[in-house]
């Protein structure tokens, strides 16, 4: 007899082995009912053997939940080693494999009512029944005329409802209850849209993804409006025509109506063969969707990170659009990154995955340059439009022309918003302002005070009224002149997107104005609703956070202005430059979309930076080459691996020392290929309550790291109030 080791649901992450009856058809990821103590509970099966020798005696699981595995042998594999990566139980990786409303067992298909011909009465009866019971006779003639079925909802539910029961009665029809899918688009008609024929570039990207055994990574290099798209769909549909299964990943933000219509309306013939996974499903829908996907009736899995745990078999090709969004790493345990799980499972099962983008990350393009993956590229716009004019203005004049204020809008800014206001033309403001940390810069100079050893911006902490860098832990006094120019002007950057919208409003009191930032958007649908009014052209000008910088089409926009590039590139974040490269360069491929050529217009204090300047002229590889040696020189991602560890508590003391014992065991036998952090407070030092405090870890070896971080952390359970949290691969820094 085998046994089978079972990770019991809920919190408390047990795992016992339990012996499987005879006949009893149990698999890798099976669900389970076992017995537990003196109750029933549920679980998920790891693994299957010879029963371990114990001196007591197992007791046999109970019965099957499902009649077949809910998860897949490959992603079952997936599972393991996303526990072992980042560090997280196996049960939290299970939670994100299965979601919750295909785990429960509380919920179910959804049915419906249907009334069927049986035993149709011959004319004479029916003669008699037009006389007796018009309604009867009514009913059959419509069943009879529409194939032998109906809704009961369509025949008119309640109101026929008696004369439906004397139907049954006499056996003349039956009643039966269908299984009913609850469509998110339901509401929606998606019309055929035919392959366009591709230009040359994309016919032979098309070509390399589809080739026989091509199982290499593919890094999809395409400039904004090259087409990605309709090579990613061409390349979806030949695996189809290969009888398999395709999986498109998208950045939640940019899952909207339209880029899915775009997937379902290509491949609308066999709509039914499409699942959208989001997450404003609602749980019916989502235990709908992934139950049409385990059963093999949707063959294409369009979604937003999660999406990648499809249960599809027979994968024939994984896509990962905007493979450079941060929004791909889970924020939460486990924190896994979508992209490079992409990676992974298409390792797992054999078959291609492209990534594309207009603006890689480092990551991806190194492991092109290092031969691990293939790079294609696409080189022009598809439809033949000119890239929009990047416009770099110099805020250190601006400052002084405007002594000592702090200047938000340029001069050349102002009349160009003037003129495209004139032309009844539109406007997005950006104001590209990221996280907690602030960072000092002088106005006049555009100096900022950087750690020596790390190459990023101090951090400013208030309370010690100190700089402190946050990768190594370096401390220096905050100073009142500017180091590089004398200047007493230094200051602490920051405005935000309200101090803006003031101005604007001043400036142009007639202008159609809404701003778009965390603050104003937390009414469900509120973004939906603003964007809807812009492209309605009901407002001019928008002013927002990098929240409006993706995936935007507004043919009627002709000027980008970004307000403070800065703000997003002085940071203490060593991604911080291929952040702000990677924004312009996308906003950038928003404006101009339409018939009238684009502007785009930046205001900062450092224009020679590289990312400002490269991007500028829409150079990618001079960029990445300048970035890549930068990375390579103070040992940063690609060239190492980064991860951050912290402690939460709502005693500030506990969550230091809880850190700073870690940190001792952590330095002891610590492998040589790991850098660790001082302890100190996050930038973001108290949030939800409770006191945060972090430290950097760095390592060449990724598995020397998070071997070295588990071993630790399972030798050193924290007390009760405080809480680990351990981020590999981190993208972000507090
Ligand atoms: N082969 C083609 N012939 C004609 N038009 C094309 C072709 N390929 C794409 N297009 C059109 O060019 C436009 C841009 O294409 P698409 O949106 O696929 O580009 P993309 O690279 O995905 O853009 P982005 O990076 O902005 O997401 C679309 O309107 C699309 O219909
Ligand atoms: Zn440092
Ligand atoms: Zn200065």
């Amino acid at each position: 007899m085998q046994s089978a080791r079972v990770l019991i649901d809920g919190p408390s992450e047990l795992v016992f082995d339990y012996l499987i009856p005879e006949g009893m058809p149990v698999v890798t990821g099976c669900r389970v009912r076992i017995p537990l103590r003196n109750r029933d509970s549920t679980g998920t099966v790891l693994d299957i053997g010879e029963p371990p020798q114990t001196s007591f005696r197992l007791r046999a699981i109970s019965s099957l939940i499902d009649p077949e595995p809910l998860i897949t042998p490959h992603l079952m594999k997936l599972g393991k080693w996303i526990a072992d990566y980042y560090v997280a139980p196996l049960e939290m990786v299970m939670r994100s494999l299965l979601p919750e409303s295909v785990r429960q067992d509380t919920h179910s298909e959804k049915t419906r009512k249907v009334v069927a011909i049986k035993d149709f009465p011959d004319d004479e009866t029916l003669a008699k029944l037009a006389k007796r019971a018009p309604k009867q006779h009514i009913i059959l003639t419509l069943l009879k005329s529409s194939g032998g079925q109906m809704a009961l909802k369509d025949l008119g539910g309640g109101s026929v409802s008696s004369s439906v029961k004397s139907l049954v009665k006499n056996d003349y029809v039956e009643m039966i209850s269908e299984a009913v899918r609850r469509d998110p688009d339901a509401d929606q008609e998606f019309l055929e849209s035919k392959p366009l024929p591709l230009n040359e570039e994309q016919a032979e990207a098309l070509k390399i993804i589809t080739a026989p055994g091509q199982t290499k990574p593919i890094l999809l290099h395409g400039v904004t409006g090259s087409g990605k798209t309709e090579v990613y769909l061409q390349a979806v549909q030949h695996a189809l025509d290969e009888g398999k299964t395709a999986i498109v990943l998208i950045p939640e933000i940019s899952l909207t109506p339209q880029t899915v219509q775009r997937f379902k309306s290509r491949f609308a013939a066999m709509q039914d063969q499409v699942a959208v996974l989001h997450s404003h499903l609602s749980q019916g829908e989502r235990f709908d969707e992934w139950h049409r996907i385990r059963n093999g009736q949707a063959r294409i899995v369009i979604g937003a990170r999660s999406a990648i745990f499809a249960p599809l078999t027979n994968l024939g090709i994984i896509i990962v659009d905007e493979e450079h969004e941060n929004t791909y790493k889970q924020e939460t345990a486990p924190r896994y990154h979508g992209r490079d799980i992409a990676v992974l499972r298409a390792h797992f099962e054999k078959c291609p995955v492209v990534l594309g983008s207009a603006t890689p990350s480092l990551e991806s393009f190194q492991n092109t340059q290092s031969g691990k993956y293939e790079l294609i590229r696409l080189t022009a716009r598809a439809d033949a439009q000119t890239m929009p004019i990047i416009r770099v203005l110099d805020m250190r004049i601006e400052a002084q022309k405007q002594k000592g204020r702090i200047a938000i809008l340029s001069d050349r800014l102002r009349a160009s918003m003037e003129k495209k206001l004139e032309n009844g033309e539109q406007i997005i403001l950006f104001l590209n302002r990221r996280g907690f940390a602030r960072s000092l810069q002088c106005p006049p100079c555009g100096h900022v005070c950087e750690c020596q050893h790390c190459a990023i911006p101090l951090t400013y902490h208030r309370t010690e009224e100190r700089l402190i860098c946050h990768m190594c832990g370096y401390q220096s006094i905050t100073p009142r002149k500017c180091p590089s120019c004398g200047d007493e002007a230094i200051r602490l950057q920051g405005y935000g997107t309200q101090k803006v919208e003031e101005v604007i409003q001043k400036v142009f009191p007639q202008a159609r104005m809404a701003r778009i930032d965390a603050d104003t958007m937390r009414r469900k649908n509120a973004l939906r609703d603003t964007l809807n009014k812009f492209k309605a052209h009901k407002i001019d000008i928008i002013i927002g956070t990098q929240m409006i910088a993706k995936g935007l089409h507004f043919p009627n926009v002709t000027l980008v202005g970004i307000l403070n590039a800065d703000l997003g590139l002085h940071v203490p974040d060593f991604r911080a430059g291929e952040r702000t490269f990677q924004l312009l360069t996308q906003v950038a491929g928003r404006a101009g979309r339409g018939e009238m050529e684009g502007e785009v217009i930046v205001q900062t204090f450092t224009p020679h930076s590289p990312s400002i300047q490269y991007a500028r002229h829409h150079d990618f590889d001079g960029y990445a080459e300048q970035e890549l040696q930068f990375r390579n020189q103070f040992l940063y991602p690609p060239f190492a691996h980064c991860a951050l560890l912290g402690t939460r508590s709502t005693h500030e003391r506990r969550a230091e020392f809880t850190l700073e014992n870690l940190h001792k065991r952590l330095s002891k036998d610590c492998p040589g290929q790991i850098e660790i952090g001082e302890v100190m407070p996050s930038p973001l030092a108290k949030a939800h309550g409770q006191f945060r405090y972090q430290l950097m870890l760095k390592s060449t070896s990724a598995r020397a790291l998070h071997q070295h971080v588990q071993r630790t952390l399972a030798a050193t359970p924290p007390p009760d109030d405080v809480t680990i949290v351990f981020d590999m691969d981190c993208l972000s820094f507090f």
